[in-house]
């Protein structure tokens, strides 16, 4: 659904070059979630908004549902870009406007009639849970209601992508729940494809597909979020999962991302005659299927065996970091 490929974009400064984006492929699927996380300064905002030419790229083609938008100017760019909706960090409402009235805005501009414009406005409104808010000003509104008037306000022109800069890092931890579990729930009501940036991991565990780690312009590993943490040596899995460090002796990091029917700990012992000791780590629910990444003391004369006996069951053996 998107495809960028071989993205560069440089800053040219008085005495210097900024290269903000530094040969980043993205691939997004139709329907999927797609997180890039990184630190500030990583290149995030700036993917963004060369993925919906906001900013023309130095380098590389962007493609959104099989529109090269990079290849494109003027009315035919500004007609692609109706199909990608976007959402703010501070929501950018339009404070002397009601909340119907800034829903409307985009289909105003897109000389949609009254009567269409109300009729979608009601739709929208109801679709983000804020039917009773429609004569309310955004200074009236909670952080939370305001970005729900910024997505339904997004989603005016039935895009089939959404690009969420940070949707969620200005609201409090109770309310960026409710909005993430909003984008998921429009992920799948409407097949929208969603292209989110942020710095904070636990939006990338609660909704995402598939991830990418960004750093200095460029995307270090990206894919699908299940692949990336069953990957020796994923920075992901690192970063979801940091494991406390340890000085006991026989110690493997263990990771799985699948519930296992069998109590695997207990058939170790049994099977093998060997004593587990679970150190730390964790198990949380992700892209729908349990991962547990734990730091696990295995010794006994059969250990080999033991680990040998949990790489065939499908788990990564890793000596911690
Ligand atoms: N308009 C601009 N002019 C010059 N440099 C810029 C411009 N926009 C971004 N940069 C630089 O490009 C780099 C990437 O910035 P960007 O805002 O994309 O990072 P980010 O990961 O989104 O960070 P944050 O989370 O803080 O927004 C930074 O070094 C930044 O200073």
């Amino acid at each position: 659904m998107i495809d960028a490929v071989g993205l560069r974009k440089v800053y040219r400064l008085k005495d210097r070059e900024v290269h903000a984006l530094d040969g980043v492929d993205l691939h997004v699927r139709q329907g999927e979630i797609y997180g890039v996380v990184g630190q500030s300064g990583a290149g995030k905002s700036t993917l963004l908004r060369c993925v919906n030419l906001l900013e023309r790229p130095t380098g590389g083609t962007v493609a959104v549902d099989g529109a090269e938008l990079t290849s494109l100017s003027g009315a035919r760019l500004r007609a692609a870009r109706r199909g990608i909706g976007m959402v703010h960090q501070h929501f950018a409402l339009l404070s002397s406007r009601t909340v119907a009235a800034n829903v409307a805005f985009p289909l105003e501009i897109a000389g949609a009639s009254r009567g269409e414009r109300r009729r979608r406005v009601g739709e929208l409104l109801e679709l983000v849970g804020l039917a009773d808010k429609a004569k309310a000003y955004p200074a009236q509104l909670s952080g939370g209601q305001k970005q729900r008037v910024g997505i339904a306000r997004a989603l005016a022109s039935r895009p089939k992508v959404l690009l969420s800069d940070e949707a969620t890092s200005a609201l409090d931890p109770q309310t960026t729940e409710s909005i993430l579990e909003l984008l998921r729930d429009l992920n799948r009501e409407l097949d929208l494809t969603i292209l989110l940036i942020t710095h904070e991991m636990d939006v990338i565990k609660r909704i995402c597909d598939s991830a990418a780690i960004m750093e200095s312009g460029v995307l270090q590993e990206s894919g699908a979020v299940l692949d990336l943490l069953a990957r020796p040596g994923s920075l992901l899995a690192r970063s979801l999962f940091p494991l406390p460090a340890t000085e006991a002796p026989d110690v493997v990091a263990l990771t799985y991302t699948r519930q296992f029917d069998e109590p695997l700990m207990s058939q170790l012992t049994r099977k093998f005659d060997v004593d587990v000791n679970v150190l730390g780590g964790a198990v949380e629910t992700v892209s729908r299927s349990s991962v547990g990444r734990l730091n696990v003391q295995i010794q006994g004369a059969n250990r080999d065996a033991a680990l040998d006996y949990l790489v065939d069951k499908g788990l990564l053996v890793e000596v911690p970091a």
